[in-house]
């Protein structure tokens, strides 16, 4: 069984301009709104490729109710721990010539509510795989996700974790079996410039060795770089078409290769389904249905 965790869900508030002018009132041409957070884009994802999962995470308030009907409505299967203060928070996507995006703190998570979250996660055993995407609210401790993994180690769990900064960093340890940094977050992890298809191989082998099974390094219209635990790399160029949408391309590329990966157990087959998600998303207004994605793998 997979389960996603989205310690902050999201209403994505997508608002087209035709550009920003900053301290004027800006109107705008469209608006549209999704349920997102990285888990829970990853979820249904998968919902959408039919693959069963759990999304797990917080959700708070009345946006917070809206997302959880909304994701059932949608077929997703959740299974959130309501906070009693705050609101799941709004995260602004203005589409203009570029996607400028303001992503913002959302409710704080109580240690009582954190303990709960940490209790359901005690129902994992050998062979399931555990997802952990996203930011955490400013009120928590940058190592938590590595507090997930030390309790949950040792029991034959798949980690994914899809994180930045020292939220990553501190898991490396832990043998996750899949990470999937962009070109800037792995800049950032191991402070070099990535230029070329040379340096990709020698960041994403410096975060194998600091313990990571698979990198999946996400390149956006450049496609992605793949570096597998038996040491075989793969290198797959993007579908090119015309593009709607890059939020949530990311998630959507995970969720395509734990896909794949879980059809096949074969990594090139995973990263190029992950590949046609990922553009799949890309090339649709919110996240790829399954259509798409097939459509896409076919031209891969
Ligand atoms: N402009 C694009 N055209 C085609 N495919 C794209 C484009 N942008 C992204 N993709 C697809 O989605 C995958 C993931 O994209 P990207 O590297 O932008 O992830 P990300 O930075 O994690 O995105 P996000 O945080 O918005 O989810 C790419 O590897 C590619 O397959
Ligand atoms: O603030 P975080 O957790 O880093 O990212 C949140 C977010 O940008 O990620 C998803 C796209 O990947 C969106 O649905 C959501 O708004």
């Amino acid at each position: 069984m997979i389960y996603t965790v989205t310690f902050s869900p999201a209403l994505d508030y997508v608002i087209d301009l035709d550009e920003l002018r900053l301290g004027e009132t800006n109107r705008s041409k469209k608006e549209s709104y999704y349920f997102g957070g990285k888990g829970i884009n990853v979820s249904t994802v998968l919902t959408n490729l039919g693959i069963e999962n759990t999304a797990l995470g917080f959700v708070s308030g009345f946006t917070g109710s809206a997302l959880e009907r909304g994701l059932k409505e949608a077929g997703l299967k959740t299974d959130f721990i309501h906070l009693e203060e705050g609101i799941t928070r709004i995260n602004i996507k203005l589409r203009m010539k570029q996607e400028t995006e303001i992503n913002t703190q959302g409710a704080a998570i109580t240690e009582s509510k954190l303990e709960a979250l940490l209790g359901q996660l005690e129902r994992l055993k050998e062979d399931d795989t555990l997802v952990i995407s996203g930011n955490i609210p400013n009120t928590l401790p940058d190592n938590i996700y590595e507090i997930m993994l030390k309790r949950l180690g040792g029991r034959g769990i798949r980690f994914v974790v899809d994180a930045t900064g020292m939220l990553l960093k501190n898991v490396l340890k832990y043998r996750p079996f899949l990470i999937k940094p962009n070109r800037s977050e792995l800049e950032e992890l191991t402070e070099s410039k990535i230029q070329n298809d040379a340096d990709l191989e020698v960041g994403a082998k410096k975060l194998q060795d600091l313990g990571a099974r698979n990198v999946l390094v996400s390149l956006g219209g450049d496609g992605a770089y793949l570096l597998c635990e038996n040491g075989k790399q793969f290198r797959v160029p993007a579908i090119r078409e015309a593009v709607k949408n890059t939020v949530g391309a990311g998630d959507s590329m995970v969720a395509g290769f734990l896909a794949g990966y879980m059809r096949k157990k074969d990594y090139e087959y995973a990263l190029k389904l992950g590949i046609a998600a990922g553009s799949a998303t890309a090339c649709s207004e919110g996240l790829a249905k399954r259509e798409k994605i097939e459509e896409f793998f076919q031209k891969i």
